[in-house]
């Protein structure tokens, strides 16, 4: 019997994109089932993520599996014998651990405070990602992926993020200067498995500036 493969999806979620890029890597097949967070979350993501009730949930053979960049974990896992995400060699592996999670902490979480702060605020926090964008170029150096050969684990973490680049700038009015990473995101969206999942950054302005108003800041 095959494996049966549902995603818990919402469009414009980086975190989504990073399963949807995994998944399309080892060539797996899924149904997608997308949520609408604006309003209300199905009945089926809170009973397959009670604890955080957030996307993307993978099931897989009606198993849930929670947190993006724990699903790309265990879909390199299950399916290992193609296209392989992280390193097999233990030192390796936890530096692409380490970067992925530096993503999450030192990207995703700086640029939010961010896009959703008010305009004119958060001069600290421009600084810092850029700083934290230049750490990045130095982690890649001179290598095509953070994978270095080949498109891996941490190139599938922050390359969904790379769409939202613009929104940042034109929400904090600030330049992003990072050309490696400029080079190193037209070399991953060449990829199918890439260029077919990840967002249209004018998509993800409207959303920006949507969800700014939902919240309260414009
Ligand atoms: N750390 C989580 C973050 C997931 C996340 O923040 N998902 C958002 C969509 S981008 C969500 O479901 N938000 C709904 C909510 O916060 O209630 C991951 O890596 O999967």
């Amino acid at each position: 019997m095959g494996d049966e493969v549902v995603l818990l999806d919402f469009n414009l979620s980086m975190f989504c994109v990073r399963v949807k890029i995994a998944l399309a890597e080892k060539g797996v097949e899924f149904e997608n089932k997308v949520e609408d967070l604006v309003n209300t979350k199905s009945a089926l993501l809170l009973q397959m993520n009670p604890v955080y009730k957030k996307v993307p949930v993978l099931i897989h053979n009606g198993k849930p599996i929670s947190e993006s960049l724990i699903i790309v974990e265990y879909i390199d896992e299950i399916w290992k014998d193609r296209a392989p995400l992280l390193p097999t060699d233990p030192y390796q592996r936890a530096q692409a651990r380490f970067w992925a999670d530096f993503v999450d902490q030192k990207v995703h979480e700086v640029a939010k405070r961010i896009w959703t702060g008010k305009v004119g605020e958060h001069e600290a926090e421009k600084k810092e990602l850029v700083e934290n964008l230049k750490q990045l170029e130095e982690a890649l150096g001179e290598m095509p992926y953070f994978g270095g050969d080949t498109f891996g684990f941490v190139d599938i973490a922050l390359i969904p993020f790379y769409k939202w680049f613009s929104s940042y700038e034109k929400i904090g009015n600030f330049k992003l200067d990072c050309p490696k990473l400029t080079a190193w995101a037209n070399r991953c969206l060449v990829k199918e498995s890439v260029s077919k999942f990840v967002s249209d950054e004018k998509d993800v302005h409207e959303f920006v500036l949507s969800h700014r108003k939902r919240i309260g800041v414009d």
